[in-house]
């Protein structure tokens, strides 16, 4: 299709979810381009859950409208299905099963053209790199494997949306790693458009756009770099000689304020990497030690909901198995 004549993989308006008095979704937009990687971040309980379901068509919006890849969740919940994949939290998958099987059983599901399956089951499983566990049981598989598993099968009848729920939830900073250079291989081979949920600043950072949802309102959206410019300037450290002399400097010289810290003093500077070499050169003060730090999403996370991305989420433990 020509660029700029598919419709969005999500066009969600005023879409809101009431379970008795609880108002879970509270009137959200949401409009996720074909392609994109998209990342949905908020603290526990925000309400990401209950939105993706209604993506899905596992739930009814209470108010609002649902496009999913133009067609609406109510009236064709049929075709939303037919276009997206889904890679939940809680595995499906049949231990007793090897993976083709469970893979062919998904299609059994899909009704795909038997013809074209086994070529189709073969590619899948060499996108996550489980071509030579093809016939193991998946009881044997690790964590990370059966998470590479999900995602194949999700991919299986080509939808053109993948919805992942914390995928690398529980796994090891390794197989994590393995499991975001599949999902950009997928991205690149399939097409395909990622909407995903994490609790990973760094998986955040590699999404296209996001959006942070809060107390069932989406409270920003942009790309990383839009949301960390609106948090504001870089911060510079300081460790100088005489840091009275140092600070008065910085308020006569450079117009900036600075606030003392451990041992130290810290400004805000627009692009500060660049701000550096005048401050050190013009503060007639010896200066020992410089550190320049970046606006981060948790920085971003924390100005929108008052909380860290990760205050409120137990820490993922290591997927006990391994993946090697
Ligand atoms: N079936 C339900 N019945 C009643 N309340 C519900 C139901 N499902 C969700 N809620 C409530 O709706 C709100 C949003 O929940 P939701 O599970 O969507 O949040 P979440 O952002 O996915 O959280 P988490 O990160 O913990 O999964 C919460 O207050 C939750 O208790």
């Amino acid at each position: 299709m020509p660029a700029g004549s598919a419709p969005p993989a999500v066009h969600a308006r005023g879409v809101t979810k009431t379970y008795g008095d609880v108002q879970a979704v509270r009137g959200i937009d949401l409009t996720v381009a074909q392609g994109e990687t998209f990342g949905f971040l908020g603290p526990n309980g925000a309400g990401k859950t209950t939105t993706i379901a209604m993506l899905c068509t596992l739930a009814a919006p209470s108010a609002g409208r649902i496009e999913i890849a133009g067609h609406d969740t109510r009236g064709a919940p049929h075709e939303v299905r037919r276009a997206i994949g889904l890679v939940f939290q809680e595995s499906t998958l049949d231990g007793e099963l090897t993976a083709a099987e469970n893979l062919r059983f998904h299609a059994d599901l899909y009704a795909l053209p038997t013809a074209t399956l086994p070529a189709r089951v073969d590619a899948m499983l060499g996108l996550v790199g489980l071509t030579e566990r093809r016939d193991s049981l998946v009881r044997t598989f690790s964590g990370g494997m059966r998470r590479r598993l999900e995602i194949a099968r999700g991919l299986l009848h080509q939808p053109r949306l993948l919805f992942l729920d914390e995928p690398t939830l529980g796994l090891d900073p390794q197989t994590r790693a393995h499991v975001w250079t599949y999902l950009s291989e997928i991205r690149a081979r399939e097409e395909t458009t990622i909407f995903l949920t994490t609790h990973y600043l760094e998986e955040a950072e590699s999404c296209d756009r996001i959006a942070i949802i809060d107390g069932g309102r989406i409270v920003a959206e942009g790309t990383p770099a839009e949301l960390k410019s609106v948090v504001g300037a870089d911060r510079i450290e300081l460790r100088t000689e005489d840091d009275t002399a140092a600070a008065r400097a910085l308020r006569e010289r450079f117009g900036l304020e600075a606030t003392a810290f451990q041992g130290g003093l810290r400004v805000r500077a627009e692009d500060g990497a660049r701000a550096v070499p005048a401050l050190c050169s013009g503060l007639g003060v010896l200066v020992h030690e410089v550190t320049v730090i970046r606006p981060t999403l948790d920085d971003v996370f924390f100005h929108h909901t008052g909380r860290g991305l990760r205050d409120d989420a137990s820490p993922p433990g290591a997927d006990p198995a391994g993946e090697h």
